[in-house]
């Protein structure tokens, strides 16, 4: 028996004018999950707690299992875990973009424009951390480079007791309406001021403009938090598997939870990412003997964030056609008994171009256990809204890896 949990990051979203009311899910040409849902199950699930923020940390740690409001301790301690930093018990992390201002004038009056600085390369961003170090780190802090514009802070006898904002969720918006708050926060404040100083005429920022590439020109600090502790994936379930993402937050709770993590070359976190390359990753995994695959795409999350409909859409269509289909295809000519689960990890709608705690459909195929065709059947926010609602993403794994 293998299983397969896909998971398009941030898929989930709302009814589009422009698409004459439709979601994206609905709109895009899923070939292979409609297949799948047509002979399965389909419904919705709520990945997110309540009174807990609705990010990717939350949402996955629930899709594979685990009661965030139990286990999650922070976002940047599990990205800590895939970049290899060994967090002592008295150790913070924070999660450090590396993001673009764009404006004239004070720093507090600079505009938060981008996130992602433009899908910075990480060899870009690692040449900016090294400057960063330079300027800041000392036996107390030190930053660490992870992926793109996704980056780690570490302080040693640190405090989490601070209120930072995720720059993915105050776009377009004012910097000095969105700095560090709490007691002692203003060492943050103050490394976020000055980095802006040092990157923004930096070389690799200079020759970003020339490409008309937008600059990676000071960090935003936030997603902090102690070392985790997960329990068991295996004596949980009894099966051993392996991650496979582009972004260290989901290879960090692999490694956390005793899975196996996978890099493949090429898989960026955007809509660009290497498909092909992560399905053949994917299938020689079960070739070699895994039982399951946890297999992410960040790349509808970035779309959305973007503010990017088309590009969300044909990220949904490249995910069908190129991941989940050659996956399947593997399963049966292999004759292998199979069970897939698609599912976002939470809503990401363009409409506000970050994430919502709304609920999220979900398919769940088991080739043993097909149900008579019904192709109202489909992957998307209104048919899953008719079929069974789990109201944790955990609910629906301990479902999914029944036996
Ligand atoms: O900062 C990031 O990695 C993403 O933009 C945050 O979104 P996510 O929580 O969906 O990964």
């Amino acid at each position: 028996m293998k299983y397969l949990i896909l998971v398009p990051d941030g898929a989930g979203d709302e009814n589009i004018e422009k698409l004459e009311g439709r979601t994206p899910l609905e709109a895009a040409e899923l070939t292979m999950v409609n297949q799948l849902a047509a002979k399965g199950q389909v419904g919705m699930v709520k990945t997110i707690p309540p009174g807990v923020a609705p990010g990717s940390d939350a949402a996955n740690l629930s899709v594979m299992g685990y009661d965030p409001s139990v286990y999650l301790t922070g976002r940047s301690p599990l990205e800590a875990a895939s970049i290899g930093i060994d967090m002592s018990d008295t150790d913070v992390a924070f999660r450090t973009n590396i993001i673009t201002l764009t404006g004239e004038g004070d720093y507090e009056d600079l505009i938060i424009t981008d996130h992602s600085s433009g899908d910075i390369t990480t060899g870009e961003a690692d040449q900016l951390i090294q400057a960063v170090n330079e300027k800041f780190a000392d036996d107390k802090i030190r930053f660490y480079t992870g992926v793109s514009y996704r980056h780690c802070m570490i302080v040693h006898n640190g405090s989490t007791d601070y209120e930072l904002t995720p720059p993915h969720d105050v776009l377009t918006q004012r910097v000095g309406d969105h700095l560090p708050k709490g007691e002692g926060s203003e060492f943050i404040t103050n490394m976020m001021k000055e980095s802006y100083e040092i990157l923004k005429d930096h070389p690799v920022n200079k020759d970003r403009i020339a490409r008309g590439l937008n600059p990676a020109n000071t960090l935003w600090i936030w997603g902090q938090g102690r070392k985790p502790s997960l329990s068991s994936f295996y004596d949980k379930y009894g099966i051993k598997g392996t991650a496979i993402s582009a972004v260290d937050l989901i290879k960090g709770i692999a490694i956390c939870a005793g899975l196996n993590s996978v890099d493949v070359e090429g898989a960026t976190g955007t809509l660009h990412t290497n498909f092909e390359g992560k399905a053949a990753a994917a299938i020689r995994e079960y070739k070699d003997g895994k039982d399951f695959v946890y297999m992410h795409l960040e790349g509808p999350d970035e779309c959305s964030h973007q503010g990017d409909m088309e590009g969300k859409i044909q990220c949904l269509e490249s995910i069908d056609r190129k991941v989940l289909t050659p996956i399947v295809e593997y399963f049966r000519q292999a004759g292998e008994d199979f069970r897939v689960l698609v599912v976002p990890d939470h809503r990401t709608p363009l409409a506000i171009r970050t994430h919502s705690a709304d609920p999220v459909p979900y398919v769940v195929y088991d080739s043993r256990k097909e149900l008579p065709e019904d192709k109202n059947r489909q992957f998307n926010e209104k048919s899953g809204a008719k079929g069974q609602y789990f109201d944790s993403g955990y609910a629906l794994a301990d479902f999914f890896f029944e036996k």
